[in-house]
């Protein structure tokens, strides 16, 4: 079995191969660390081992859920979920779908997301979709009290509920929380959902492996034990035991921290096919939100290419020196589309004539690399043998075990958000929630 591999030969022009190797101890340290939970945000260490330790019986019964709701012939699953509760999921689901997904007639119902966004046309659009649908939904929420999938959710359960009877729509409706906490619990309970338990120390960025990923990932039809066992390999590879040269998660680490330190401010998740961007969007939260704080942080960003090519490609060429890309380069595609000749030629492309789009496609790959690198832009490349289940495991947990040690190399707590919580704060006082009378009070001084 081959495995994804790290190459950041195109960083050393920028910085030198003693200044990554000065890492080492920090890296194999901050490793332990993690497994042993002896630094900051030990709490939240449970995706460390998570992989190894998910059960037959867990999988089991995330199996035979996804497919008592398929039974029920859905066209739709609507997942109800934000940030760490929906990127996971959206990112997998697209990766492995097909490119014209939402019109391809399939055994599995389409996934669509909910509650990430609060724009009234986006849910009343989704309303009178649903009307004419078989469907069910899964509500995801780790705190439970989180306003968009909660707004969301008062509006979708209510039509739920008018369209099948109260007692229908409870056989439809999934609900993902924590084990004890928060109203989502509760209502839980209370009308007799079929629950999964988000695990207390796995924070919700770090939980796409958990069922908050898994039952959206089995319900759209995709192998989950395959996922997971990309993971576990991965798991395995980046272990404390394996030292900084072999764990590409430690180097990963090391490279960004150094390149930062050298005011290399931004990178830039670089892909060349568009079912990975959202896996961009979901890298984005995990390092976002782990590392940007106490005034720190490499600011992560995503372009899809070759479309940025001719949107970003000249800022990225030319623009402030501040950035260095991490490429994730698929090495296999599914798929073949040969360059046909064409007798008139106008548009000069008969000297592609019988290769395959996708020898194109790595050439658009290999020329925006060295032209990047000639512009001041240093390069990493992830290599993907080929973007399936097992593949995307290992990625998952790549990206994941490189984002701790990175934190602790930056000296933060890589699994806190406590910045997330001001704009909550002023839209509540905006909003004259009960209890927020003061904040309402000093915000509206503020407007004046
Ligand atoms: O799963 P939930 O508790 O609803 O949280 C959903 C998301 O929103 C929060 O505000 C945090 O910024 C995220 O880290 C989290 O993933």
């Amino acid at each position: 079995m081959e495995n994804i591999s790290l190459d950041f030969n195109r960083t050393l022009g920028f910085i030198s191969q003693e200044s990554i190797d000065s890492y080492k101890a920090d890296a194999e340290k901050f490793n332990l660390a993690l497994h042993d939970k002896t630094m900051r945000g030990n709490d939240f260490l449970g995706w460390v081992n998570l992989p190894s330790s998910i059960s037959n019986e867990h999988i089991e019964d995330v199996e035979a859920t996804a497919a008592k709701l398929s039974a029920k012939k859905l066209d739709i699953l609507v997942v109800v979920g934000i940030g760490g509760s929906y990127l996971g999921a959206k990112a997998v689901i697209d990766a492995l779908s097909n490119n014209f997904q939402q019109f391809q007639d399939t055994d599995a119902p389409h996934v669509i997301f909910a509650g990430q966004n609060i724009s009234e046309d986006y849910l009343a659009e989704l309303r009178v979709l649903l009307q004419g649908k078989e469907y069910g939904i899964v509500v995801i929420s780790k705190s439970g009290t989180t306003t968009e999938p909660a707004l969301a959710f008062r509006v979708l359960k209510k039509d739920i509920e008018d369209k099948y009877g109260k007692e229908e729509a409870v056989n439809r409706i999934i609900a993902v929380t924590d084990a004890s906490k928060g109203a989502l619990r509760q209502l839980a309970t209370e009308e007799g959902y079929k629950t999964f338990v988000i695990p207390d120390d796995v924070g919700g960025r770090f939980s796409v492996l958990t069922p908050v990923g898994l039952i959206a990932i089995a319900c759209a039809g995709f192998d989950i034990r395959a996922l997971i066992n990309g993971a576990k390999d991965m798991e395995a590879q980046t272990s404390p035991e394996v030292k900084f040269e072999d764990n590409i998660a430690a180097q990963y680490a090391a490279v960004r921290n150094e390149l930062y330190k050298k005011g290399k401010k931004i990178e830039i998740l670089v892909n060349y096919n568009p079912k990975l961007h959202y896996f961009a969007e979901w890298w984005k939260q995990l390092y976002g939100e782990s590392e940007g704080k106490e005034g720190k942080g490499i600011y992560p960003s995503s372009v899809d290419f070759s479309s940025d090519l001719h949107s970003m490609g000249q800022y990225i060429q030319e623009g402030e020196r501040t950035l260095f890309e991490t490429v994730l380069s698929v090495k296999s595609v599914d798929n073949t589309v040969l360059v046909p000749k064409d007798e008139a030629n106008l548009d000069s492309l008969n000297f592609l004539a019988g290769k395959h789009v996708d020898e194109v496609n790595k050439m658009a790959e290999l020329g925006t690399v060295l032209a990047h690198v000639d512009g001041g832009v240093p390069n990493l490349r992830v290599e993907i043998p080929k973007v399936d289940e097992y593949y995307l495991g290992q990625m998952i947990y790549f990206f994941e075990k490189a984002c701790g040690i990175s934190g602790y190399m930056l000296d933060v707590n890589p699994f806190d958000q406590p910045g997330v919580e001001a704009y909550k704060k002023n839209m509540f006082a905006l909003l004259e929630k009960p209890g927020y009378e003061q904040a309402t009070e000093e915000i509206k001084k503020k407007l004046k």
